[in-house]
C-alpha cells in the first residue's frame, strides 16, 4: 500500500477551507476593484511570460552556442574519448601479443581469456569513468579470475603501467582518459561492467578483445566499444590492430561511427586528434548478390558454416568465404573488403552477446549497410547483456539487402523453424 506523507494529509484537510472560504473572499475583492486593476493585470501577465521566455531562450542559445563551439556535432566527445580509449587499449594488447606471457586462463564457458582482455577492459573503463562518470557499462569480463590469482593480477597491472607509460599523452588527455594507480583500483574498474539493463539511459558495451582465439593465433581481433542510448546504438568504435584499410596501407585501423553521421577510418598509430578530415568509408553497393564475397567466423562452433555455404551458393556467390575472427568482419565489409557477413547459429540455445555486435552494427549501418536477424527482423539491443529477440545475424549493403534477406529467411525457416522469443 502506498503511504501518504504527513505533508500530503495536511494539504488535503485545508483544501476545502481554501476552496469555500478564502477563494470566494478573494474573488469578491477582485470583482470590486477589477475595473481599475484588471487591465494592468492582463497586460502584466503576458509581459511577464514573454520576458521570462525571452530570458530562457537567450540562456539556452548561449549554452547551445558554447556546446557547439566545444562539441560541433552530437556525440563528438563520446566518439573522441571512445577512439582514444580504444587506441590506448590496443597499445596494451599489441604489447601482450609480442610478449611471451599471455596469462591465458579458461573461463567457466570454456572460452579463453588473457591478461590482455583484463588490461584492455580496465583501461577503457578508466577512460569512460574519467569522462562520463554517470554512464552505465556492460563489459564482457569481470575480475573473479584475477582475485583468485595474485600472480595474474600483478601481470595485468604491469601491462597496464607499461601501456600508460608508452602512450605519449599530454596532461590534459590523461586527465580525460584517467589513470590506474594500483591493483585494487584496476580490479574495481574491471568490475564496472556489470550493468544488466541496456534499455534505458546511456550504456556503454565493451568487448575488450573480441575474438580472443584470433588474438592468440595472430589473426584478427577487435577492441569493440559501443554507446547505447535508450536501447539504440548511437556511437561505435572498433579498434582492429591486425586489419588494414587497403593495399599499401599499414596494419591497424580504428573505425568509428555516430548515428546519422557516417562511418570513418583512421590509422591506429595516428595522433587521432590531429586528423581533421578522416577518411569516410562505405560498403560496396553491388547490383547483384552473385558479385558478392562473404565473411564468416573461423570457429565452426560459433556459426553454422555448412548452412552458410548453402546460402552463399543459393545467392550465386562463387568466391570462397573469407574466414575471419571477431568484429573485424563488420569492419572489413564496411570498408568494402567483402560484402556480406553471415552468422547463423549452431544451436538456438546460444544467446549472442551485446558486446559482440554493438560497435560493428552501427559501423556497418553508417557505411550504407543493413543488419538484421536471420528472419529479416531488426536487431533489438534493449534486452540486456544478451540478445533475447534475435537469432542469426546477417549484414550486407542496402543494394542487395532484399535479395539476401529473402534467401536467408527461407533457409532459416527450413532449418530452425520459426523461432519465437520468450519475451
Ligand atoms: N556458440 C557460439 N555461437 C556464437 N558465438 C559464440 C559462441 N560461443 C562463443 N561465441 C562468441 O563468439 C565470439 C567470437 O566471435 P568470432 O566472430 O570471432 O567467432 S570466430 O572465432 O571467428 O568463429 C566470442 O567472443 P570472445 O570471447 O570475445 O572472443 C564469443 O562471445
Ligand atoms: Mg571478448
Amino acid at each position: 500500500m502506498p503511504r501518504i506523507s504527513p505533508k500530503r494529509s495536511t494539504a488535503i484537510s485545508i483544501k476545502p477551507l481554501l476552496f469555500f472560504v478564502v477563494l470566494p473572499i478573494l474573488l469578491g475583492i477582485l470583482v470590486t476593484i477589477a475595473p481599475s486593476i484588471s487591465s494592468r493585470i492582463y497586460t502584466f501577465i503576458p509581459t511577464l511570460l514573454c520576458s521570462s521566455t525571452r530570458v530562457t531562450t537567450l540562456i539556452c542559445s548561449r549554452l547551445s552556442l558554447r556546446t557547439m563551439a566545444t562539441n560541433s556535432a552530437p556525440y563528438a566527445r563520446e566518439r573522441r574519448i571512445a577512439e582514444l580509449a580504444v587506441q590506448r587499449a590496443a597499445i596494451l594488447t599489441r604489447a601482450v601479443y609480442t610478449s611471451k606471457v599471455k596469462g591465458t586462463v579458461t573461463k567457466e564457458d570454456k572460452s579463453p581469456v588473457t591478461l590482455a582482455d583484463f588490461g584492455a577492459q580496465s583501461l577503457v573503463f578508466a577512460a569512460l569513468h574519467a569522462s562520463f562518470p554517470n554512464d552505465n557499462i556492460i563489459g564482457e569480463e569481470d575480475s573473479s579470475d584475477l582475485r583468485s590469482n595474485p600472480e595474474l593480477t600483478s601481470l595485468v597491472f604491469t601491462a597496464i603501467q607499461d601501456a600508460l607509460s608508452s602512450n605519449e599523452q599530454g596532461a590534459a588527455e590523461s586527465a580525460e582518459l584517467g589513470t590506474i594507480s594500483n591493483e585494487q583500483e584496476m580490479l574495481e574498474y574491471i568490475d564496472k561492467g556489470d550493468c544488466k539493463d541496456s534499455a534505458t539511459g546511456r550504456v556503454w558495451a565493451l568487448d575488450p578483445i573480441d575474438g580472443t582465439k584470433g588474438f592468440l593465433r595472430g589473426g584478427q581481433y577487435a577492441i569493440a566499444l559501443g554507446l547505447l542510448v535508450d536501447g539504440e546504438v548511437k556511437v561505435g568504435v572498433l579498434g582492429c590492430p591486425n586489419l588494414s584499410a587497403g593495399e599499401g596501407e599499414g596494419e591497424g585501423v580504428i573505425l568509428s561511427a555516430v548515428r546519422g553521421q557516417g562511418a570513418i577510418v583512421k590509422p591506429m598509430s595516428a595522433d587521432l586528434d590531429s586528423i581533421s578530415e578522416p577518411q569516410q568509408i562505405s560498403m560496396n553497393q553491388i547490383s547483384s548478390t552473385s558479385e558478392a564475397s562473404f565473411c564468416e567466423g573461423v570457429e565452426a562452433g560459433h556459426s553454422a558454416q555448412d548452412l552458410q555455404a548453402k546460402i552463399a551458393q543459393a545467392l550465386g556467390i562463387t568466391a570462397p568465404s573469407v574466414r575471419m575472427d571477431s568484429q573485424a568482419k563488420y569492419a572489413a565489409i564496411s570498408m568494402g573488403q567483402g560484402e556480406i557477413y553471415l552468422r547463423l547459429p549452431t544451436k538456438l540455445t546460444y544467446e549472442e552477446k551485446i558486446w559482440d555486435h554493438a560497435a560493428g552494427s552501427i559501423i556497418v549501418e553508417e557505411a550504407g549497410g543493413e543488419l538484421v536477424d536471420m528472419y529479416g527482423d531488426a536487431i533489438d539491443f534493449s534486452t540486456g547483456r544478451t540478445f533475447k529477440r534475435n537469432k542469426g545475424f546477417i549484414a550486407m549493403p542496402k543494394s542487395i539487402a532484399e535479395d539476401v534477406k529473402k534467401v536467408v529467411r527461407e533457409f532459416a525457416v527450413e532449418t530452425y523453424g520459426r523461432w519465437k522469443s520468450s519475451l
